[in-house]
């Protein structure tokens, strides 16, 4: 199968691309890569295992990424280092240099996979997969910050105005810092077309406006949650619309996300994502929503 194409952010997911947490975190220094105390690799692999079984349950076909220990072990976010569009595959630049070498595994991986690339964001452009929203099928949003620059979104606009998608760039505030990971998905997490998961404070207030324009219903992570998990609880993965995978341990928040209608299943993942800055969206790349 080499089925692909996603310029939706929530509908039912049928491939997704994956990274074993297993080889790839296994001798992962904490300073060096930032994560958090809690880090621990053998914890942090069994958790990512629990996700993958929750992803699998929900009907999609997980695509790996081959395992190694090449020291990569950022490289299990894999929501990052490209983006699916509807033309094909889009090669992104990292904005943390750890991280340069990810583009070429999903790049290999598409190849093998039969999945066409539509382009690639060169250097010293730079975007990252967790600062883009497709707001709709033609709307792209792209937060501007630590990881993505203005050079990387106007290569990004090059590659899909012509197909009929307008690019927007949002500016990020900086929030904990250079080093921390702030993307645009940090602070809004799409439940359905027309509904996200948001903290609305950080949000860039033009962003806000476009998805109240757009009618996208709003639904406030709670605020004590949200810092007590590093914006991990907002971090929230649809596999079909409103119905979500999120991180155990914040009740106030899938209270509300119920609230608005939506299934919440959740997975133990302090080792994995709280320490490590990366929730279940960031641990997955679709590559087929459809
Ligand atoms: N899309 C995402 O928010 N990805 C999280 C990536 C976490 C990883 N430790 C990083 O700093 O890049």
């Amino acid at each position: 199968m080499n089925a692909y194409g996603s310029q939706s952010m929530a509908a039912p997911l049928r491939r997704v691309l994956m990274r074993s947490a297993a080889n790839a975190m296994r001798g992962a220094d904490r300073a060096q890569w930032h994560y958090g105390a809690g880090f621990e690799p053998a914890r942090a692999a069994r958790q990512h295992a629990a996700l993958a079984d929750l992803v699998a349950a929900s009907g999609a076909t997980i695509e790996w990424i081959d395992d190694g220990e090449d020291g990569l072990s950022d490289s299990v976010f894999t929501h990052d280092p490209s983006l699916m569009s509807d033309h094909g595959a889009i090669i992104l630049s990292m904005g943390k240099a750890l991280r340069e070498p990810e583009p070429a595994l999903h790049e290999q991986t598409y190849t093998r996979l039969g999945v066409p690339i539509l382009g690639r964001i060169e250097a010293p452009g730079q975007v990252e997969g967790g600062d883009c929203v497709w707001v709709d099928a033609r709307t792209l949003a792209i937060g501007r910050g630590v990881r993505t620059n203005q050079a990387g979104i106007q290569q990004m606009a090059n590659l899909l105005t012509p197909h009929g998608i307008d690019v927007l760039g949002y500016d990020l505030p900086l929030w904990h810092g250079e080093e921390a990971c702030l993307h645009l998905m940090s602070v809004i997490s799409p439940l359905a077309d027309d509904l996200a998961l948001v903290y609305a404070p950080l949000l860039p207030a033009a962003f806000y406006q476009l998805l109240k324009a757009r009618g996208i219903g709003l639904v406030e992570g709670d605020a004590d949650e949200f810092f007590a998990s590093n914006g991990l609880s907002l971090n929230v993965l649809p596999t079909a619309p409103r119905e979500v995978i999120a991180v155990a341990g914040f009740p106030k928040t899938k209270a509300a996300m119920e609230a608005a209608g939506c299934v919440v299943k959740t997975f133990e993942a302090d080792a994995l994502c709280i320490a490590c800055e990366g929730g279940p969206t960031c641990l997955t790349r679709p590559i087929l929503r459809q």
